[in-house]
């Protein structure tokens, strides 16, 4: 059906295309003045993410825009879009070598899509970066003999043994690892080599576009003076560093990934069965819903064998499935006896528990499904 129109709309339609030209002039000024930031932050070395001129600046146009009318939401949604934006044209420029005489860096498992954001990164940062994947073992010795350090970036179960597999590494070559559970790999990294060992954990996946305010897991390993610089490197990226001993880390990877995983993979596995129809749930979906369909359907557009991974590498997995099943069991239960008020207790208790982060995840959550709305065309 066509749009129906008139002639004073279509007068007012020629102002507002008229002031769009305008904000992509005004648009085009920012983007170049940030271009120069981004040349002195790689001169520099500043982190190309600089939260506190961040907020002060987005307190200072929020109340500007109050002031005028505008809704203070409005200005902090277009700025931080800006600043994403900000972020991919920073990262491109490059960034400071910190550490000028290292060796190269070799990234094994280079070839993947994780090893590839790495390689990216510190090619940007100036390093030598090499790659071996699995086709170049043969030429390992060689790639490795003058190693300044070496990222181990493969698959979850692959780890430990690519680890055993290494050649002796130059005794102060840094050995890290990307891997999602920290304790296996971190033993056997100090196992096999006696210099400089660190466990990292990217949190984020291979599609993000530049590192500022993503997170990476810190785990020590040895000799941590010597590699001060990648930590520095990693936020001189964007991203913020958050330590923590690799027991905690693969204690909350089980609730956070594993168990998150698995759940989502049942309730896909259910709608499969079930013979839902998509099409259909979609037509009669809330944005909420339409998300949380995202969020499982997004689960199978990826490689299988990485999910099952991350589910089967933890040793404690089936306990907690078995924990979740008995918590369903107990729902299961309110519902069998149709004890409706069992129900609001239970729920009751789970808000207390959840305290101020239920409303703070409301709020935030009300506004991914606005920004989630925006992006929809029909
Ligand atoms: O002011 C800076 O440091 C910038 O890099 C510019 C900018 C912006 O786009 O305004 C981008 C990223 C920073 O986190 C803060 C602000």
């Amino acid at each position: 059906m066509a749009e129906p129109s008139s002639k004073a709309l279509d007068g007012l339609r020629v102002k507002i295309d008229a002031v769009d030209q305008e904000l992509l002039q005004l648009l085009r000024r920012r983007l170049d003045l940030v271009a120069e930031v981004g040349a002195i932050k790689h001169k520099d070395g500043v982190p190309i993410y600089a939260p506190k001129r961040e907020a002060s600046m987005l307190a200072k146009r929020r109340a500007e825009a109050e002031a005028m009318g505008i809704p203070p939401q409005l200005i902090e949604d277009l700025l931080r879009r800006m600043m994403r934006e900000s972020y991919i044209s920073e990262n491109d420029v490059g960034f400071k070598r910190i550490h000028p005489t290292l060796g190269p860096v070799v990234i094994v498992g280079g070839a993947g899509k994780l090893g590839q954001v790495f390689a990216n990164l510190f090619g940007l940062s100036g390093y030598e970066v090499r790659i071996l994947d699995k086709a170049d073992w043969a030429r390992a010795p060689q790639l490795l003999a003058d190693a300044g350090a070496v990222v181990i970036s493969v698959p979850i179960e692959a780890t430990c043994e690519v680890i055993e597999r290494l050649p002796p590494l130059p005794v102060d070559c840094l050995l890290v690892d990307l891997t999602s559970i920290k304790q296996g790999p971190l033993a056997a990294m100090l196992r096999v080599h006696p210099g400089p060992v660190l466990g990292l954990h990217p949190m984020f996946g291979p599609d993000v576009s530049s590192l500022a305010k993503q997170v990476v897991v810190v785990c020590h390993g040895r000799a941590e003076a010597k590699y001060q610089w990648l930590l520095e490197q990693i936020q001189i990226w964007g991203a913020r560093l958050h330590e923590a001993p690799a027991s905690e880390h693969d204690q909350a990877m089980q609730l956070v990934q594993a168990m998150r995983h698995f759940t989502a993979f049942v309730y896909g596995l259910h709608l499969k069965r079930e013979h839902a129809d998509i099409e259909q749930l979609l037509q009669f979906s809330s944005p909420i819903y339409r998300l949380e369909l995202a969020m499982v359907g997004r689960l199978f557009a990826q490689d299988p064998s990485l999910y099952a991974d991350i589910i089967f590498a933890q040793p404690d997995a089936l306990a907690r499935a078995r924990h979740y099943l008995q918590r369903y069991q107990e729902a299961l239960a309110l519902l069998e006896a149709g004890d409706k008020a069992g129900f609001c207790d239970s729920f009751a208790e789970v808000a207390e528990w959840f305290g101020d982060f239920a409303e703070q995840f409301r709020s935030e959550s009300a506004n991914m499904l606005m920004v989630a709305n925006d992006s929809r065309s029909v």
